[in-house]
């Protein structure tokens, strides 16, 4: 059985999914058939000759092949062979799947690699970690994090709405049991396991907030309920992204969901959770690959309107080559952050070796206004061309075929091709699946007002402020 068809397989579980207000099974329903699809292929890779070398790497502990999100990075050359994988897998999906696996492994495996400066905290941690990290290599987990609690009153300080926070109801000599609700969780519903702990700071007279746990997604109890479905039908050719790269996203419902203690990772303990919520380590490991994953993104906008505007005869004019540039420069200053990052990585107290976080930092707080700002542009170059689409799926074989060949063409394509380009610029501008990308790119990482506003604030502005220090005192 190949690595991908595994996946599947542990996806036949008891698992609570809910679409359309029905419980359905994922490996069955056809809202999932194509990303699933998507996934099965990609996990292959690993196994595959021509992709192999690029994907994994030999780990000596489980005596295989492994994703390289989970290598600790131990020479500046195993962040440049992580950042290959990562790579491959988002060109192969255009940057269009970001929740693959490979951002949570990666968080993962950072606060592996950092288990022991845990010990302060929670001697127990770097125990759970270890036992877990080496659990989902063997079983090449699929992996994803929620964070958030529900959007119910944000005016209310942490912990005053019950109701508003996921929390331990109680433990027994077994484990916990969880209450309450997260969003939002993106591939969930497909997930092996769930990793959850809070955004926010826990306040220190509300411990039993404050925990960091490894959710089954087949766990009883745990409801993910999906938004609606943007899959295309496998008949549905017009809408190529959403037939192969809909990821679902779910809230989660916890219904008195309990967790063994092994998975219990951090429990009543508000300031161990602040501690892995902000560790460098993870963080500049999991944003690497978000960053790489949204060059492979821009690249693949800026290559559509780029062909839109050649197609349909605008790119000699001045303004549409200005914003072609603009395109252009995005993708470079993300493609440049990428490659500081990745020259300035040095080691960390314990020898992992980990791309400057102030880079990638720089490159996610400027992806969140590039990627709404490129589909403005491809919508302004490709403008009222991106509505005449004819609907359902492309049958120029009719009787109206000589004058969609006649008026449907392209400076030199003919109407089929011109219109297959203006079907994918669609499906990232008007599409449900687009709209979805636009607001994931503002706000996955987090609330970017609050992204940049952290970025000024751990700042070392001294340097800063003594620049203009000679200027206050002098007489001239
Ligand atoms: C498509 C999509 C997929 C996602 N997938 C995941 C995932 O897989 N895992 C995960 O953990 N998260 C995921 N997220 C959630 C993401 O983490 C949150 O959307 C993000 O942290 C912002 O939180 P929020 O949506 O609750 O917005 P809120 O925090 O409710 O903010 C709403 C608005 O109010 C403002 N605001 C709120 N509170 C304050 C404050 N205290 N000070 C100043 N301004 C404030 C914000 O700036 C914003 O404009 C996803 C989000 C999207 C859109």
């Amino acid at each position: 059985m190949s690595r991908g068809q595994a996946y599947l397989q542990r996806l036949n579980d008891e698992r609570n999914v809910w679409l359309d207000g029905e419980r359905i099974r994922v490996t069955e329903h056809p809202a999932f058939r194509g990303t699933l699809h998507t996934i099965e292929s990609l996990f292959n890779l690993v196994d595959d000759a021509d992709t192999r070398e690029t994907v994994a790497y030999w780990d000596e502990q489980t005596g295989g092949y492994v994703h390289q999100a989970f290598r600790v990075p131990r020479t500046s050359l195993e962040i440049n062979n992580r950042a290959a994988a990562f790579r491959l897998w988002s060109d192969r999906t255009y940057g269009v799947m970001s929740r693959l696996s490979d951002y949570a492994r990666s968080r993962l495996t950072g606060w592996y690699a950092t288990r022991d400066a845990m010990a302060v905290y929670d001697p127990a941690f770097g125990g759970k970690i270890a036992a877990y990290y080496d659990e989902a290599k063997r079983k090449d987990a699929f992996l994803t994090i929620v964070q958030r609690d529900p959007q119910i009153n944000r005016a209310l300080p942490v912990g005053e709405d019950e109701d508003a926070m996921l929390r331990i109801m109680s433990t027994n000599t077994e484990g916990v049991v969880l209450r309450g609700a997260k969003m939002v969780a993106t591939a969930a519903p497909y997930a092996d396991d769930i990793i959850a702990y809070p955004i926010q700071r826990i306040p220190g007279h509300r411990p039993e907030l404050a925990h960091m746990v490894i959710v089954a997604a087949g766990s009883p109890g745990l409801h993910m309920v999906c938004r609606e479905s943007f899959a295309a039908s496998d008949l549905d050719t017009a809408h190529p992204l959403s037939m192969q790269y809909d990821e679902m996203d779910a809230v989660l419902f916890f219904d008195d969901v309990f967790v063994p203690w092994e998975r219990v990772l951090l429990h009543n303990n508000p300031e161990a959770v602040w501690q892995i919520r902000c560790n460098a380590a993870s963080s500049s490991l999991a944003y690497h690959q978000s960053i790489i994953r949204l060059h492979s993104k821009l690249e693949f906008i800026t290559a559509i309107t780029s062909s839109i505007a050649k197609e349909i005869g605008v790119d000699s004019f001045l303004n549409v080559q200005e914003q072609l540039g603009e395109m252009i420069s995005q993708m470079h200053t993300i493609e440049g952050l990428i490659i500081a990052s990745e020259a300035q990585a040095a080691p960390d107290v314990h020898g992992n070796w980990l791309p400057s976080f102030k880079y990638i930092e720089t490159a996610r707080n400027l992806g969140n206004r590039y990627y709404p700002r490129a589909v403005e542009i491809l919508k302004t170059i490709a403008a009222g061309g991106l509505i005449q689409i004819p609907s359902g799926n492309l049958e120029l074989e009719n009787s109206m075929s000589p004058m969609m060949n006649k008026y449907l063409g392209g400076v030199t394509m003919q109407a089929p091709e011109k219109i297959r380009l203006f079907q994918l610029a669609w499906e990232l501008t008007g599409s449900p699946l687009g709209a979805r990308h636009d607001l994931y790119e503002r706000f996955y990482a987090g609330d970017p007002v609050r992204n940049r506003a952290s970025q000024y604030m751990q700042y070392d502005k001294d340097r800063l402020y003594a620049r203009v220090e000679p200027w206050l005192h002098s007489k001239g």
